[in-house]
């Protein structure tokens, strides 16, 4: 923790990238965020903040109460018995002040050495809780990796977790960011002391935390709107959002919440993973506890977005991040970075004015005040899952009573991690797989719930046609490991379904009711559209390929009638002889994820003081070169798919579901996954409707790929025969969604 100048310019191990501060209309403008951070409903009531303090009061009280009647049963002298101890700590989002209405409040609970965790925390104190009455839903976690005793305590959700400290007594006063705390600390003891730890460490890094503080809450926000708050899922929790956004704060001090969520973007839009994310120097600490090192430790070599906690022992927050999840997070900074440079160039532009013309700055400003909301709901725009693919993923569990329900549900969800680098591996990540951070209950089934992952074909790689996926065994692997779970009892179920999108249940949907229209007019969508504009522009000025592929695609395209109902291509994707591929290979750019060129200091930033700690040296994930990608087509005419009416911007997009999934297979077991050639957009003048939207790049040209469903049902008896050889097959075809349009 050695390079922090708390007095001098520099917090953390670099120098900032810029000590600029704010512009007049900076300030107004995290006046503006500050307020709608408020009317969305972020802070809670100064009567809620009043009541946690109470139950906060009240949890010290209990503490205190359980350390005597466990030192006076264990016959402890009078003295020692006077001075008995235990008191509480909180960490997580309730200690860093950005917690919301509803949060629980991460407590930690420090005892002496005569109080132990298994005897006495989860015994004494348990029973304890457990009779009183303002104690609700009491939960103990003894055998997690930090164990932790769950309740609500006056309504209020407490996590509450137990340091047994090598000391008779606790003093009051107690410090624990001293390393020498966890001097002959069980491990459990330093796990547990760690939340803490880091908690405070990470106030102490930064520069301003009431700016930390307001940055931290606009990104927790925006990442959960955007699907990717959730560590168990593969995303990020609060403690690595926390993180990265007091990185931020350090590289630019006297920025204002606005510019510093602006810069958050732009920094980590340009990170070059597996660098680290660190907030101090990591010390190697004389304790011989392990610090994250992936220089020693191969394990840690195998982190790809590592993000390090600031305090002794240090480790990496973020291990359960995969490929996807980071090509998922990765997109979305770069969607925020592209959104708040529009927002910055408004700001430019005022400033200009003001140096000149104060009236207009402030005529100006205020017009951007009626734009800002606007952009913040751009910016925090929900992202569709639901819209995003054609096919998911539908893992159903269920359980007996809502009390096995709870547990299986933890352990289901601490496995879901599992099927996604799964699929992505057996399918040597041509499929990917994109899982949604939260469970949905179907309400007239209370003792079900659902988990769900968008599944699309890897994109920007040629497709080959009559290349399979059968995750069929993965799935079945998955389930064996997840039927493994060592408190499994009877009643608790899972079972795995592929699901296309107009088959999703309506409980996933807000109301429980189906949006007859998927979303226009998001940023998402309008840029979608761009984008696919702009590859056709490209695709209509590139050589005789395109030219050819077009009159290929005319060629083949069917009648709507025919099209559709012959668009599976089921044959192909049943026999174990695929088609010989016609292929022809179009040019195309693939969009830049950077306007201008990449910002120096960042790449500097990180790359230089941690490089050292880089697993490889080809680890940036973030192209800032114009690349050229080749997106091969198919020419076969059997697989174009009518398009004509798919193919008009202004169709409705429930019209072109109907017209691509005319089969009625619902949901059904996983078979197969069976990759098929991807359909030319032909002139590519008019964007699929229905589009991939976040992986890599964002806005991929590769979006016509998509995936579909080959029905169970076959049409034709000689087909019928040879399916039934196999299993029932369902398969996913990477067709295109964009059609030629018939020229
Ligand atoms: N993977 C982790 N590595 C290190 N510490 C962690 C990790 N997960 C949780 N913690 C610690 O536990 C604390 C509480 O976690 P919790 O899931 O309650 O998140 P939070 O930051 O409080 O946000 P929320 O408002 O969502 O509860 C974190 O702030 C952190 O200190
Ligand atoms: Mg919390
Ligand atoms: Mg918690």
């Amino acid at each position: 923790m050695s390079s922090v100048q708390q007095n001098g310019q520099r917090f953390g191990i670099t120098e900032p990238i810029s000590l600029g501060g704010p512009a007049e209309l900076d300030v107004i403008k995290t006046r503006e965020l500050e307020k709608y951070l408020q009317d969305v409903g972020l802070y809670e009531s100064d009567e809620e903040a009043v009541k946690r303090e109470e139950v906060l009061g009240i949890l010290d009280q209990i503490v205190k109460t359980w350390i005597k009647t466990i030192s006076r049963a264990k016959g402890l002298n009078d003295q020692l018995l006077h001075e008995a101890n235990a008191k509480i700590f909180t960490f997580g989002s309730y200690r860093l002040g950005v917690h919301g209405p509803g949060a629980d409040i991460d407590t930690l609970c420090v005892g002496p050495r005569h109080a132990t965790r298994e005897g006495d925390f989860f015994g004494e104190l348990q029973r304890m809780l457990s009779e009183m009455p303002e104690v609700t839903e009491l939960h103990p976690v003894p055998d997690a990796h930090v164990p932790l005793m769950g309740f609500k305590l006056n309504g209020v959700s407490i996590d509450l977790l137990y340091a047994q400290l090598p000391l008779w007594v606790i003093p009051e006063d107690l410090d624990i960011s001293q390393d020498s705390i966890l001097q002959n600390a069980d491990e459990q003891t330093v796990r547990s002391l760690n939340g803490c730890r880091v908690t405070d460490q990470i106030l102490r890094l930064v520069p301003n935390i009431q700016n930390f503080r307001t940055t931290l809450r606009c990104m927790r926000f925006w990442a959960k709107r955007r699907g990717v708050y959730s560590n168990v899922s593969g995303f990020l929790g609060g403690i690595n959002w926390a993180l990265l956004v007091a990185r931020i704060c350090q590289l630019y001090p006297n920025a204002l919440p606005n510019m510093l969520a602006s810069r958050f973007f732009r920094v980590y839009n340009q990170w070059r993973w597996p660098n680290p994310v660190l907030l101090c120097s990591m010390d190697e600490g004389s304790l011989g506890l392990q610090v994250w090192d992936p220089r020693r430790n191969p394990k840690d070599r195998l982190h790809i977005m590592p993000i390090i906690t600031p305090a002794y022992p240090c480790m990496n927050s973020s291990y359960n991040v995969s490929a996807s999840t980071l090509r998922i997070m990765t997109g979305e900074f770069q969607r925020g970075k592209e959104i708040c440079e529009v927002r910055f160039r408004q700001v430019q532009m005022v400033g200009f004015y003001a140096d000149s013309l104060t009236l207009l700055l402030w005529l100006d400003a205020l017009q951007a005040m009626e734009t800002n909301k606007a952009d913040w709901d751009t910016l925090f725009e929900p992202f569709a899952f639901f819209e995003a693919y054609k096919n998911y993923l539908q893992i159903d569990i269920s359980a007996a009573n809502v009390d096995d329900l709870r547990k299986w549900k933890g352990w289901v969800e601490s496995r879901l991690r599992q099927l996604t680098l799964k699929i992505e591996r057996h399918t040597y990540d041509m499929l990917q797989c994109h899982p949604h951070p939260h469970d949905f209950q179907d309400a007239s089934r209370p003792l079900n719930c659902s988990y769900f992952m968008g599944l699309q074909r890897k994109q920007g790689v040629p497709a080959a046609e009559g290349e399979q996926f059968d995750i069929r065994r993965t799935v079945e692997e998955f389930k064996h490991t997840v039927n493994g779970y060592m408190l499994w009892i009877p009643g608790m179920e899972i079972s795995v379904s592929h699901i296309k999108r107009r088959s999703l249940p309506n409980f996933v949907f807000p109301g429980g009711i189906r949006p007859s229209h998927t979303s226009k007019g998001t940023w998402d969508s309008k840029r979608r559209s761009e984008h696919r504009i702009s590859s056709a522009a490209v695709s209509n000025t590139t050589t005789t390929t395109t030219t050819e592929m077009s009159s290929e695609s005319k060629a083949g395209s069917n009648s709507p009638g025919d099209g559709r109902k012959r668009k599976w291509g089921a044959d192909e994707a049943l026999t174990d002889q695929p088609k010989p591929s016609k292929h022809i290979a179009v040019s195309v750019p693939v969009e830049n994820s950077e306007g201008g060129s990449p910002n120096p200091s960042v790449g500097s930033i990180c790359s230089s003081p941690m490089k050292d700690y880089c697993t490889n040296g080809k680890s940036d994930h973030i192209s800032k070169d114009s690349v050229d990608k080749v997106v091969v087509f198919s020419k076969d005419p059997a697989e174009s798919l009518p398009i004509e009416k798919i193919a008009t911007p202004q169709a409705p997009s429930q019209e072109a579901e109907e017209l691509e999934e005319s089969g009625d297979f619902g949901n059904q077991m996983i078979q197969q996954i069976t990759l098929q050639d991807a359909i030319p957009m032909a002139t590519a003048t008019i964007p699929p409707l229905e589009a991939t939207t976040l992986n890599g790049s964002l806005f991929p040209n590769e979006a016509v790929e998509e995936l579909e469903v080959l029905p169970m049902r076959q049409p034709e008896v000689a087909h019928r025969a040879s399916v039934q050889q196999r299993k029932p097959i369902i398969k996913l075809n990477f067709n295109s969604l964009g059609k030629t349009n018939g020229k």
